[in-house]
């Protein structure tokens, strides 16, 4: 019976509740079947012998099928043909194939698969978990996710710190998929109640080396405890490492190793042109910026050993506008500024980034024309994910390797890794040196010079601290010749503490999180981890070297550097470094939690007038403060005043402001005016000056010839008259020379007077 029949009858239809039901269990039924027809053609394909080409050949339910036709995705890849089959049965998959090979939808499409085939609902919570070692690569997984899957009804979400804890927990029950970072996950299975990973039907590690690289181990090792033991596993990486112990480690159970690229000529891209360059240390900026002024119109990533490195790089070729927009990346930036400044290069046609390792793996920038590696990477698997940042899919693009001529070990590296590589050089009549005005920009701007000196240090730190001496040799760099080449006017002091370790000293802040202490989700200036935890004063052991570096650098930090340092606040505590500036100041200039104590252990800052500041955060400075003398060193030079009538301080020479003299007539004429005015006062003075000089001679003349007549015994003479003119001719002087009359011409006449004034 039809709805319109029973209408016409006038009786009532069924209940619209009975309808919905009834259309549910008949939807439930048809996906059911629809399930065991998938189920069955997975059992039937045969991974070794089947010609898959489109992902239209491949078993997939039609919210899968959609989502890719609706993401134009038709054509598989290589890896994708080889994985998806194997993991549709089930199986756990160890996959490794060159980068920007399609790796993200051949683990992405066999999760959406496994959930759709259980019947997966929002009541059965957590389905699948998806780790990736860092944020900006985690973000583009959860991107493609939502693109492949928006015609499946499940949950996802991204876990990758930056929120409230809370803010995540709250949402984290009702997710199907997790996209997240190792160190952020680990936080939630800890400490949020009531998050159930029981029921987890598949576990992915995409660039899976790097996060069972030691940084990430314990953390991983805690969080797989969590994990139900029946679960499906892939792991997928450009550079697969098939360690057992990783593989037991994550009870991986009969992997099947899918290394698609195992017997290609090279480990990388074949439309990917490399080159590398042999430019000394202390030239290497001078190649950069010559390389920038001639690539204008291309997207170029430039890679850097440390965030340090970066800042520098950035801040001064910023002030020298090569003339292509300039961004720079690095994982002490803040999470809002890190998406912002990925999303603007993603979408530049121009531009060039400046970058750490932190964008070395997975993440897809589009087409990226060139990667320039300014300093040589740690090791051979860091330069192959590197130079993947470009030549993606089946695009073109070129990579340059800088190296120093000591660093040209690496070579070797990369022809074992059968990494295709040729020497360029750079033209003769491109080459420019721009030490000189780096000089100038370092002279200019103490901060860039700050900037210029963390550099230095972390750059010659990073080459000391490298295993593979066969590359970095640290006794042979020019210190003084790298120094001079950043623009620095000495070469700052570099000590290393034995025993120190790169990689240790870059993953101590996620080794620090498997002891479970509070922390969150950071990267250091390499790849994701986790900000570690501030070392408390006491436990930090500082060698006088660090004391000092701390002072020297001090008086060069300015508001101006604060800012610069904005979103990279958290800046230095970062590599145990040498140079710690870490000053949080409120209203008054204290150190908010010296102030907070009322102890001055920790630095503060006093305003010492004219705006400058000087940090206190020693005793020797502390005593600085009770001796004027020596504090006025710190002190701006002190500036002449005069006062006016009013008691009102001017400048010894205060120029009139342009529109006032304008105002008052033509420039010539005024010149003429105040000339001419000039020249009568000098004439008058002439005038007063020359009656004054003759009248002092005439008086001169007459007491010597008064001494004369004495010595001869005779009287004086001219009488009353005589007298009379002289006193009458002192008066006139006295009237008409003021001060000079009274002081010369006026003190004779009186005498004279008492001569000629008889007794
Ligand atoms: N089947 C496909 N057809 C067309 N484009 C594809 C296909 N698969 C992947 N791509 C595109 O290729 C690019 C690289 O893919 P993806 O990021 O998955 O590479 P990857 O192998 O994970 O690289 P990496 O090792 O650097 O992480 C992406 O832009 C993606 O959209």
């Amino acid at each position: 019976m039809t709805a319109g029949s029973s209408k016409k009858s006038g009786a009532k239809g069924p209940k619209p509740t009975h309808a919905k039901t009834e259309a549910r269990t008949l939807k439930r039924k048809r996906d059911q079947e629809d399930v065991e027809k998938l189920r069955k053609a997975t059992d039937e394909l045969d991974t070794k012998t089947a010609d898959l080409k489109n992902f239209t050949d491949l078993p997939l339910c039609e919210a899968t099928a959609a989502g890719l036709r609706a993401s134009h995705f038709e054509v598989l890849t290589d890896v994708q043909r080889a994985a998806i089959p194997l993991a549709l049965k089930g199986k756990d998959i160890l996959g490794a194939a060159k980068t920007g090979s399609g790796k993200t939808l051949a683990f992405l499409i066999p999760v959406l698969e496994k959930l759709y085939r259980e019947r997966w609902t929002e009541f059965d919570g957590l389905g699948a978990l998806i780790i990736s070692p860092t944020r900006e690569l985690a973000v583009q997984i959860f991107e493609v996710l939502r693109k492949i899957g928006r015609k499946h009804a499940f949950s996802a979400g991204l876990v990758i710190g930056g929120k409230s804890l809370r803010e995540e927990a709250e949402r984290l029950g009702r997710m199907n998929i997790l996209v997240c970072t190792p160190g952020r996950m680990l936080q939630h299975l800890d400490q949020t109640a009531g998050f159930d990973v029981d029921n987890l039907q598949m576990l992915v590690l995409d660039e899976a080396d790097r996060i069972m690289d030691m940084g990430f181990q314990l953390a991983v090792d805690a969080l797989v405890e969590h994990l139900p033991k029946n679960r499906q596993t892939l792991l997928f990486s450009a550079t697969q490492s098939k360690r057992v112990s990783d593989l037991a480690r994550l009870s991986l159970k009969d992997p099947e190793y899918v290394s698609v690229h195992e017997e290609a000529v090279s480990a990388t891209p074949t439309n990917l042109q490399q080159h590398y360059i042999v430019t000394p240390l202390t030239e290497k900026l001078d190649t950069l910026w010559g390389f920038l002024r001639t690539n204008l119109k291309s997207k170029i990533i430039v890679f850097l050993s440390s965030g340090k490195q970066v800042r520098f790089v950035f801040e001064s070729f910023k002030r020298m506008q090569p003339g292509i927009p300039l961004l720079h990346l690095h994982g002490r930036q803040k999470q809002v500024a890190r998406l912002e400044i990925t999303s603007r290069f993603s979408s530049a046609k121009y531009a060039c980034l400046f970058a750490t390792d932190v964008v070395a793996r997975g993440v897809d920038f589009p087409a990226v024309d060139w990667v320039i590696q300014a300093d040589c990477p740690e090791d051979a698997d860091t330069y192959i994910h590197r130079v993947g940042r470009t030549a993606r899919y089946e695009s073109k693009g070129r990579a340059v390797l800088f190296l120093d001529p000591g660093e040209e070990g690496f070579l070797k590296h990369l022809e074992h890794k059968k990494v295709p590589i040729q020497r360029v050089n750079v033209r003769d009549k491109k080459k420019a040196s721009i030490k000189a005005e780096l000089q100038s920009q370092c002279f200019q701007s103490p901060d860039l010079k700050y900037l210029g000196q963390k550099a230095f240090i972390s750059y010659t730190r990073s080459v000391y601290l490298q295993k593979d001496k066969s590359v970095f040799q640290f006794k042979k760099l020019d210190l003084d010749g790298f120094a001079a080449s950043l623009g620095l006017p000495g070469t700052p002091q570099v000590k290393f503490q034995k025993g120190e370790d790169v990689k240790r000293l870059k993953n101590a802040s996620r080794e620090a999180m498997s002891s479970g202490s509070e922390m969150d989700e950071d990267e250091s200036d390499g790849e994701g981890g986790i900000k570690k935890k501030p070392a408390s004063k006491k436990d930090e052991v500082r060698t006088k070297y660090q004391k000092m570096a701390e002072r020297q650098n001090q008086d060069v930090l300015s508001l101006h550097y604060r800012k610069l340092l904005g979103d990279d606040g958290a800046d230095d505590n970062d590599d145990e470094d040498f140079l710690s500036v870490k000053r949080v100041l409120n209203d008054d200039g204290l150190d908010a939690a010296a102030a907070g104590t009322g102890q001055s252990a920790l630095p503060r800052v006093v305003k010492l007038g004219n705006n400058s500041e000087l940090v206190i955060d020693s005793n020797r400075r502390e005593k600085l403060l009770r001796s004027k003398k020596k504090l006025a060193k710190y002190m701006d030079k002190p500036s002449k005043l005069v006062f006016d009538d009013d008691g009102i301080a001017h400048a010894i020479y205060e120029l009139q402001d342009e529109d006032g003299f304008r105002g008052e007539g033509p420039a010539e004429q005024l010149r003429r005016e105040f000339v001419e005015h000039e020249a009568t006062k000098v004439r008058e003075a002439d005038v007063g000056d020359k009656e004054l000089a003759k009248q002092r001679r005439k008086e001169k003349r007459e007491r010597q010839k008064a001494r004369e007549r004495e010595e001869m015994g005779l009287a004086p003479t001219g009488g009353g008259g005589g007298g009379g003119s002289a006193g009458a001719a002192a008066v006139a002087a006295d009237a008409r020379g003021g001060e000079r009359g009274r002081g010369g011409g006026g003190r004779a006449a009186q005498e004279e007077g008492q001569e000629v004034v008889p007794g």
